[in-house]
């Protein structure tokens, strides 16, 4: 595979997406995209109420970032994108719009057509106490911490044909970039 021109930070919330990515993207000098800046206001008012997003709710969000990532990468621009993306028809439609899940997605059709996106996922994998410790002493933010119980029942964590790694979240920021770096500079 070729070296990737994208590169998807997953895991449930309060895995560290946010914080590894924008580090990472820094560091690599790419585009950082935090998928939580793109949630549709209904979206955000529903997780703030405590109640888990649906396919329903997930598809436009996620398809509105695929045509963005892929308007990005077809012009040359790397990118780093945190999203949860728990499912992996959630990360199909990232990496190939809502054809690759068997639906149909608009702009990115229209344009930067055939370009391929070479997508390497890193998903940040962790014990639910470990990472509820986290969130719960995290301040500011939409997604009540009560949400991670459903976050770990929807995840399918990536699988061979995914060009994926998986990293502990028990390492600390820095040894988790170092290691995404090390993975970037082998492909
Ligand atoms: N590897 C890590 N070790 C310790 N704390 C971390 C680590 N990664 C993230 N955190 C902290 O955990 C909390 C959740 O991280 P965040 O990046 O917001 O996760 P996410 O974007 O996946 O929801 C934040 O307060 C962050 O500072
Ligand atoms: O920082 C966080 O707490 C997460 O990133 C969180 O915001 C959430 O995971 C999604 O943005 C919601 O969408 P999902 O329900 O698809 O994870």
């Amino acid at each position: 595979m070729a070296a990737p021109g994208a590169l998807l930070v997953m895991g449930v919330s309060g895995s560290g997406k946010s914080t590894v990515g924008a580090l990472l993207a820094s560091e690599l000098g790419w585009k950082f995209y935090d998928a939580d800046d793109y949630h549709p206001e209904e979206n955000r008012k529903k997780m703030g109420k405590g109640i888990p997003l649906d396919d329903q709710d997930r598809i436009p969000w996620l398809c509105n970032l695929h045509d963005i990532l892929l308007r990005d990468v077809a012009s040359g621009q790397h990118v780093v994108l945190a999203c949860s993306a728990l499912k992996k028809m959630y990360r199909d439609i990232l990496t190939q719009g809502k054809d690759g899940a068997a639906l149909k997605c608009e702009e990115s059709e229209k344009e930067a057509k055939r370009a391929e996106m070479q997508l390497l996922v890193v998903h940040l994998s962790g014990s639910f106490e470990v990472i509820s410790g986290r969130l719960l002493k995290r301040k500011g933010h939409f997604m009540p911490p009560e949400l991670l119980r459903s976050q770990f029942e929807t995840l399918e964590p990536p699988a061979a044909p995914e060009n994926f790694i998986q990293i502990s979240v028990d390492k600390n920021v820095s040894e988790i970039i170092a290691k995404i770096m090390e993975t970037l500079k082998m492909k």
